[in-house]
C-alpha cells in the first residue's frame, strides 16, 4: 500500500489547546500518514510548539480529539502515547547534561521493547558521531552533538512516529546537514512518520513532502515543499523571509 492511500498513523481534528484561559490552538485538523514526512511552518508564537506539546499530551485538549492507529489518545498520558510509538524530541533538546550519552541512551532504552544492548548497538550505526562520546556527559558536547543524542535517545524507543520541534535551532550547518540525511534514512530504513516544526526553510523543505501552514493557531494552507523554497511565497504566507 502506498503512502498516500494508507489510513493515517496520526489525525487530529478540530484540537484546540492552550495556557489557562489563553487559547492558542483554535481547531487543529491534520493527518500523517504511515511514512510519511510533514512539515509545520509558522510565523514565532503561531503555536508550533504549544501543537506538539498537546500532541504528546503535555498539555491537555480542550476541544478537538487525536487519533493514533485509529485509536482515539486524546485524553491518555504522555507516557502512554510515547509506548504506543510517539516519540518526541522538544525545542532545546533536553537531554540530561549530566548522564553520560550511554546512560542518555539506556533511559531512551525504557520504552524499548528490545534489550538496551541490542537497541543502542542498532541506533549508534545511524550515529556514527556518537559512539567516540559514548562516556562524556551529555553536557560536554556540542549543541549539534546533543540534539544528535536527544534524537538517539528518542529512537531507542522504538516510535513509529517522530514529532520534532526546531531540531536545527541554534545548530551549526555542517550538522544540520547531518541532521538532515539522518532523518531521511531513518524514514528510508525504519519507516519512522515525521511531523517536523522547523523554521529552517533548508531542513524543512529538504525533508517534508508537504507542509502546513500554521497561523495563529491554525492549519490555513498546505504547500509542496517546492513551494517553500520559494521565499518571496514564504513571505506571502507566514511572513518569515
Ligand atoms: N507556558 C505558557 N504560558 C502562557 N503562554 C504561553 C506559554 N507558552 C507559550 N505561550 C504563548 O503561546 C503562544 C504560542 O507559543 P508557542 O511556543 O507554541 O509558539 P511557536 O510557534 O512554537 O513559537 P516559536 O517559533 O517562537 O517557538 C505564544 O504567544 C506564547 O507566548
Amino acid at each position: 500500500m502506498t503512502a498516500s492511500a494508507s489510513p493515517p498513523l496520526l489525525s487530529v481534528g478540530g484540537l484546540h489547546s492552550g495556557y489557562g484561559r489563553i487559547p492558542i490552538l483554535g481547531g487543529v485538523t491534520l493527518a500523517v500518514r504511515p511514512g510519511e514526512f510533514v512539515g509545520i511552518l509558522g510565523h514565532n508564537g503561531m503555536g508550533k510548539t504549544t501543537l506538539l506539546r498537546t500532541l504528546m499530551g503535555y498539555l491537555p485538549a480542550t476541544a478537538g480529539e487525536v487519533r493514533f492507529e485509529g485509536a482515539d489518545i486524546t485524553r491518555r498520558s504522555p507516557t502512554a502515547r510515547a509506548r504506543m510509538g510517539l516519540g518526541y524530541v522538544p525545542q532545546g533538546r533536553e537531554i540530561f547534561p549530566a548522564l553520560s550519552v550511554r546512560e542518555n541512551l539506556r533511559m531512551g532504552c525504557l520504552l524499548s521493547k528490545r534489550g538496551e544492548d541490542e537497541t543502542i548497538a542498532d541506533i549508534l550505526a545511524t550515529f556514527p558521531r556518537l559512539k567516540a562520546y559514548l562516556d562524556r556527559p551529555g553536557g560536554a558536547l556540542s549543541g549539534g552533538e546533543q540534539q544528535l543524542l536527544a534524537l538517539a535517545r528518542c529512537l531507542c524507543g522504538g516510535p513509529t512516529i517522530l514529532l520534532l520541534d526546531e531540531p536545527t535551532e541554534g545548530i551549526q550547518p555542517s550538522i544540520i546537514e547531518e541532521i538532515i540525511e539522518i532523518l531521511l534514512r531513518i524514514g528510508r530504513e525504519r519507516g519512522i512518520a515525521l511531523l517536523l516544526v522547523e523554521q529552517n526553510l533548508t531542513c524543512i523543505t529538504g525533508l517534508s513532502e508537504r507542509i502546513l501552514i500554521l497561523q495563529k493557531g491554525v492549519i490555513t494552507r498546505e504547500v509542496p515543499p517546492e513551494v517553500a523554497r520559494d521565499r518571496s511565497l514564504i513571505d506571502e504566507f507566514v511572513g518569515m523571509a
